[in-house]
């Protein structure tokens, strides 16, 4: 019989998010004894994002009153008014069942009842109890003891979109260490790059200040100078391009997308060139092809807009062969979407942000059914992020071999990091390091 591990206490409050948002935090407290003495506490803080998918599961974050949190309130009283009843005296070794719990608790399919982010919050924190009780690492607890791979950063060094006040149009420009050959190895590079990136910009007399994920924002709008400015930050380093590291880009193009149009956005390019900036969906594609022939892209995540499946498909066909191309807005974390892309062959593979979707099992799925597909999973954090280091676990444990965690800089994103150079050292102490890194994987052909 499965052991049973009582849920004996639920409980959330308001706190602050990197963005100087409120957030909600969860504590779970687990354990056959007397709570407060023999009580053991997991505690998780659920993220939020600035581009988010149209499909995504829905918080409850009030949109006028986002700075006095009156929709995070409202998540806060759901988890300890509602929530906690359906849940005390649940086993909280048995995650299916209590995500499954709060799902029918919310009754609703994106989650607006209850919000994702009461959801949330009890399924992460269920999961970080159990472990403890356990008295088992995270990443063990999910992955269990075959688990081992370290995932590559996808390390966000240059900011735009929604994550900065600038011009620059594509929300992210990331570098992947593939040629290290273990994690430590790789942040050490990306961190260096990324220094090197600033004194770059210094002498362009350009800004250095960041943006929400910590990468630079300087007012550039063109994507070729920036990669030809990373390209000199590479080299400066004493590393390869397209061998040492690759580049990877977050083009969030549903913020690009003018639905009356049908046609794609570039504001700050417009603002450079002085005449309005359009793309169509065959324009993107073929940019994305020139970019990537030119510079050692390996990834290339939302290219399209959320809703134009028939496009994601003719750019899998043009470029999926040689290109990561990742559905962050198209899927949403959602196993029902994904199945859909993996039917259109739309992209081929997906980003895995655990509050899109608003429980744990939910994610894990999505991660199943991409990595039984043939398609690759990332998991990432959120522009909006905290001292929570949840991510780093999941991304070992599922095997994922890639995470996407921001710069090397603010606490929030080198939490993540210095979590995962934890979890190295220690799989190396245990002698359980197998497998360890999978850059080479992703190294450009
Ligand atoms: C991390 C991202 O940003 P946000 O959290 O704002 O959606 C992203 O789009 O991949
Ligand atoms: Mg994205």
């Amino acid at each position: 019989m499965n052991r049973y591990l009582p849920i004996r206490r639920v409980y959330a409050r308001e706190v602050l998010d990197s963005r100087g948002n409120p957030t909600v935090e969860t504590e779970i407290t687990v354990g056959e004894g007397i709570i407060g003495r023999d009580g053991i506490t997991g505690r998780a803080i659920v993220p939020s994002g600035a581009s988010t998918g149209k499909f995504e599961a829905v918080e409850l974050r009030d949109k006028e009153n986002r700075y006095w949190g009156l929709g995070v309130q409202k998540a806060v009283n759901h988890i300890n008014r509602v929530l906690a009843e359906e849940i005390l005296g649940e086993n909280a070794l048995n995650q299916c069942r209590i995500d499954r719990i709060l799902k029918e608790a919310d009754a609703t399919e994106n989650k607006s009842n209850m919000g994702a982010n009461a959801l949330l919050g009890i399924s992460l924190a269920v999961a970080k109890a159990a472990a403890k009780a356990m008295k088992l690492p995270l990443y063990q607890y999910l992955g269990g003891t075959y688990t081992t791979q370290m995932p590559v950063p996808m390390m966000n060094v240059l900011n735009g979109g929604r994550h900065a006040d600038n011009t620059v149009d594509f929300q992210e420009f990331m570098i992947m260490p593939t040629g290290a050959e273990t994690f430590k190895e790789g942040l050490r590079m990306c961190a260096e790059v990324y220094q090197k990136l600033k004194q770059q910009l210094k002498v362009r007399g350009l800004s250095t200040g960041v943006g929400d994920e910590g990468g630079f924002a300087p007012n550039l709008a063109n994507a070729k100078d920036i990669f030809l400015i990373l390209n000199e930050s590479v080299e400066q380093s004493g590393y390869q391009i397209g061998k040492d590291i690759c580049y990877a880009m977050d083009a969030a193009a549903s913020e690009l997308y003018d639905s009356k149009r049908k046609q794609y956005y570039f504001p700050g390019e417009s603002k450079a060139m002085q005449k309005e900036i359009y793309r169509t969906t065959d324009e993107m594609t073929a940019y994305y092809k020139e970019l990537t022939k030119e510079f050692p892209i390996v990834s290339i995540e939302d290219a399209l807009d959320e809703e134009d499946w028939q496009g994601w498909k003719m750019l899998t066909d043009e470029l999926g062969k040689n290109i990561q191309l990742v559905g962050d807005d198209l899927f949403v974390t959602n196993s029902e979407r994904l199945k859909k892309g993996i039917e259109l062959n739309s992209a081929n593979a997906i980003l895995i942000k655990v509050n899109q979707i608003g429980t744990l099992t939910e994610a894990m799925d999505a991660v199943q059914t991409a990595q039984k597909a043939g398609y690759r999973a990332v998991i990432s954090h959120r522009s909006g992020e905290s001292e929570d280091t949840f991510i780093a676990d999941l991304a070992v444990a599922c095997s994922a071999g890639q995470i996407k965690a921001g710069a090397p800089c603010r606490a929030e994103r080198t939490a993540k990091y210095n979590r995962l150079l934890q979890i190295e050292d220690e799989l190396k102490q245990e002698a359980r390091y197998r497998n360890p890194f999978a850059g080479e994987s992703l190294k450009k052909s």
